[in-house]
């Protein structure tokens, strides 16, 4: 069996990632999986454990981290995000395309593990738009979305390392752009696989 894909979903907090993301995963055709991440954040009002992320306590993230159980992992506004490696591995043995919805450090992680994965930067219209977005989501308090923004507004600048840029103005329209860039690549490997 053919090996699934990597796709790396990157771009600043509250672009939009999580909203367009799940409108792309409805098209059973890209065959998509989501590798939950781990995190030492609690949860948000609405977040389940296992279902939006793995939320565990800081030690048992760093002992994952030491025993080299992670993909990639990053502090972000002082808390650790991470990928577990097994599972996006069966994944992706099972034939599965793998999204990882992941911030910027770790992203340049993967991409310089796994040379062919399709990395996408997601854009907000202006950064204006950003800061509206973040604030309107009510799930931060605003010391921690200033950080955001501060963060962001560096974040933008690693636009040039990504494979592909969307820009997320309407959110279906960025689903769309998401899901033909995926099909592209699936035929380029079915093309390769014969
Ligand atoms: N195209 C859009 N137009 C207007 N609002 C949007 C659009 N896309 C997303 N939003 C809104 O912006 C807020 C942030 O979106 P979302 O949580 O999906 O961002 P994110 O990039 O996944 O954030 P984080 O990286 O922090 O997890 C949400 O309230 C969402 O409803
Ligand atoms: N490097 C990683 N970043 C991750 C992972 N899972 C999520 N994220 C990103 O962290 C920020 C903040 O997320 P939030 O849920 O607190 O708003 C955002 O950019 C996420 O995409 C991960 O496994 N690794």
């Amino acid at each position: 069996m053919k090996k699934g894909l990597l796709i790396i979903l990157s771009g600043p907090s509250g672009v939009g990632k999580g909203t367009v993301r799940k409108y792309f995963m409805q098209d059973s055709e890209l065959n998509l999986a989501y590798s939950l991440s781990m995190t030492t954040r609690k949860p948000r009002a609405g977040e389940q454990d296992g279902v939006d992320y793995l939320f565990v306590e800081k030690e048992d993230f760093e002992k994952a981290i030491e025993h080299g159980e992670l993909l990639e992992w990053a502090e972000f506004v002082g808390n650790y995000y991470g990928t577990p490696m097994s599972q996006v591995e069966k994944l992706r043995n099972e034939g599965k395309n793998v999204l990882l919805e992941i911030e910027v450090q770790g992203a340049k992680q993967v991409a310089d593990k796994v040379p062919d994965a399709i990395s996408i930067f997601m854009i907000p219209p202006t950064m204006e738009e950003l800061a509206k977005r973040i604030r309107g989501r009510k799930s931060e308090a605003e010391e921690v979305v200033q950080e955001r923004l501060a963060k962001a507004e560096k974040e933008m600048e690693l636009i040039k390392d990504y494979k592909y840029v969307v820009c997320n103005d309407d959110p279906e329209l960025a689903a769309q752009y998401i899901g033909l860039i995926v099909k592209r690549h699936m035929n380029d490997n079915e093309t390769l696989a014969q």
